[in-house]
C-alpha cells in the first residue's frame, strides 16, 4: 500500500453503505425532577445507500441534520434508531474498540482543516498518525507519506513544516492528506470548501475527483451549497428538517426537481452561466426553517411550501388550517409524506409533487418577479 491504487477487488456500483430508518434525537429525560429536556430530532429516519466510488452529496439549510447524519455513519455518534452496515458489516452496535479499526477504512474531512490539524505536529506526522495507529509497517510509512502528500499536490519539504505556515487550501490538502493515509473506502466530508475562496474551491473539488478516479474511494459530501455538490455528486439527497425529502441522480434532481423545498434551493444557487443568471428568478419560501424540537405536524415542510398553497387554492380537495391560520390540503397538514419511488433514479417525499411549471408560478424573492435582476 505505498501508492493511491484503484482497489481490484472492488468492484464500482456494488453498495458500500447501507443506511436504514437512522434516527439520532438529542436531549430529552429530564435533569430536575418535573422538568423534561426538549428532544432535539436531528436525524428522522433516513435510508439511503452510497455505492462503492460514488459521490452522494448531501444538502440542506443549516439545522437539518447533515453534520449529525455524517457523525452517524462514522459512529461518532451513537444512534437513537435505524441500522447502519457499511462494507457488509452491521456497525450500529459495534463497541468502540471495533469501531476504531473501522476508522482504517472510514474517514472524515472537516471543514475547518486548520482546527481538526494538530498545530503541534509537523504535517509529514500529521499524515503518518493514522497509518502508526493502524499498525502499517515503518518501513513502508515514509513512502507512503511522501506518495500521498505528490498525490494531493503537497511538495515534499512541507512534511517538515507546521500548519499554521500554509494557506487554507493548503491546509485542506493535508486534511485530506491524513484522511487518504490508510486508503479509506468511504470518505465523509462535512462542507469540506465552504470556509474557502471560490478559485480555490474549484481546486479542492478537482483533487477530490482526481483522487476518487484513482483510488476509487466513496464520498459522503455534506454541503449547503448546491453548485459545490453539483460539481462532485453522482447522486444527491436534499435533506429537509432531519429528514430526506428528495434523493435524486445529479441530472435530474436540476432539471426536474419534484419536492417544492428542492426547487427553492435550487432556484437559490447561482449559474454560473451570466446570461442564465439574469434571468434567474429566485423562489421565496414562506417564514424560516422549522425547529427540530417542535416539527410541524403531517409534512414538516408545510408552513412553508408554495406547493400546498397552489394546490388548496385550485379547491376540490379536503382542507385543513395549519398552525398559523393558512388554510392547506388536509394530507400535507396532517400526513408525514414517505420517500417514495418518483420516476427513474428519483425519489420524493411529497403529497403533491411538482411538475415544472409550478416551479414556475411559484412566489419569487422581492425584485425578481419580472425574470431579470440587473
Ligand atoms: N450535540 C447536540 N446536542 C443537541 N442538539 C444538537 C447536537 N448536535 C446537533 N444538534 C441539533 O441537531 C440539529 C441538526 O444539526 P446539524 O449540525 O446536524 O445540522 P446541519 O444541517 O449540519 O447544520 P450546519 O450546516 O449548521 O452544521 C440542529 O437543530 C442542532 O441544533
Amino acid at each position: 500500500m505505498t501508492a493511491l491504487q484503484p482497489r481490484a477487488e472492488a468492484s464500482a456500483g456494488e453498495t458500500l453503505l447501507d443506511v436504514r430508518d437512522l434516527t439520532k434525537h438529542f436531549g430529552g429525560g429530564s435533569l430536575l425532577p418535573g422538568r423534561t429536556r426538549s428532544v432535539v430530532r436531528a436525524v428522522d429516519g433516513v435510508s439511503f445507500e452510497i455505492r462503492r466510488g460514488e459521490t452522494f452529496g448531501v444538502v440542506g439549510e443549516t439545522g437539518s441534520g447533515k453534520s449529525t447524519l455524517g457523525r452517524l455513519v462514522l459512529r461518532l455518534l451513537d444512534p437513537t434508531e435505524g441500522r447502519i452496515v457499511f462494507d457488509g458489516q452491521d456497525i450500529t452496535a459495534m463497541p468502540g474498540g471495533r469501531v476504531r479499526a473501522l476508522r482504517r477504512d472510514m474517514q472524515m474531512v472537516f471543514q475547518d482543516p486548520y482546527g481538526s490539524l494538530d498545530p503541534r505536529m509537523k504535517v509529514g506526522r500529521i499524515i503518518v498518525e493514522p497509518m502508526r495507529v493502524h499498525g502499517l509497517a515503518r518501513e513502508n510509512r515514509a513512502a507512503r507519506t511522501a506518495d500521498i502528500m505528490r498525490q494531493v499536490g503537497l511538495a515534499p519539504h512541507a512534511a517538515d513544516r507546521y500548519p499554521h505556515e500554509f494557506s487554507g487550501g493548503q491546509r485542506q490538502r493535508i486534511g485530506i492528506a491524513r484522511a487518504m493515509a490508510l486508503d479509506p473506502k468511504l470518505l465523509v466530508l462535512d462542507e469540506p470548501v465552504s470556509a474557502l475562496d471560490v478559485s480555490i474551491q474549484a481546486q479542492i473539488l478537482n483533487l477530490l475527483r482526481d483522487i476518487q478516479r484513482r483510488t476509487g474511494v466513496a464520498f459522503l459530501f455534506i454541503a449547503h451549497d448546491l453548485a459545490v455538490v453539483r460539481h462532485i455528486s453522482d447522486r444527491i439527497a436534499v435533506m429537509y428538517l432531519g429528514r430526506i425529502v428528495e434523493l435524486a441522480t445529479r441530472e435530474n434532481l436540476y432539471a426536474r426537481p419534484r419536492h417544492p423545498y428542492s426547487a427553492a434551493l435550487l432556484s437559490a444557487a447561482p449559474i454560473p452561466n451570466l446570461e442564465k443568471e439574469r434571468s434567474r428568478r429566485r423562489i421565496s419560501l414562506y417564514g424560516e426553517i422549522g425547529s427540530a424540537t417542535d416539527m410541524p405536524t403531517g409534512c414538516r415542510f408545510h408552513p412553508r411550501c408554495f406547493k400546498a398553497r397552489i394546490v388548496a387554492r385550485r379547491g376540490g380537495l379536503e382542507t385543513a388550517a395549519a398552525r398559523d391560520g393558512t388554510v392547506l390540503p388536509a394530507p400535507c397538514v396532517r400526513a408525514d409524506p414517505a420517500l417514495k419511488q418518483d420516476g427513474e433514479g428519483q425519489m420524493v417525499a411529497c403529497h403533491f409533487p411538482l411538475d415544472k411549471t409550478e416551479a414556475e408560478a411559484a412566489p419569487a424573492v422581492a425584485g425578481d418577479e419580472t425574470g431579470g435582476r440587473s
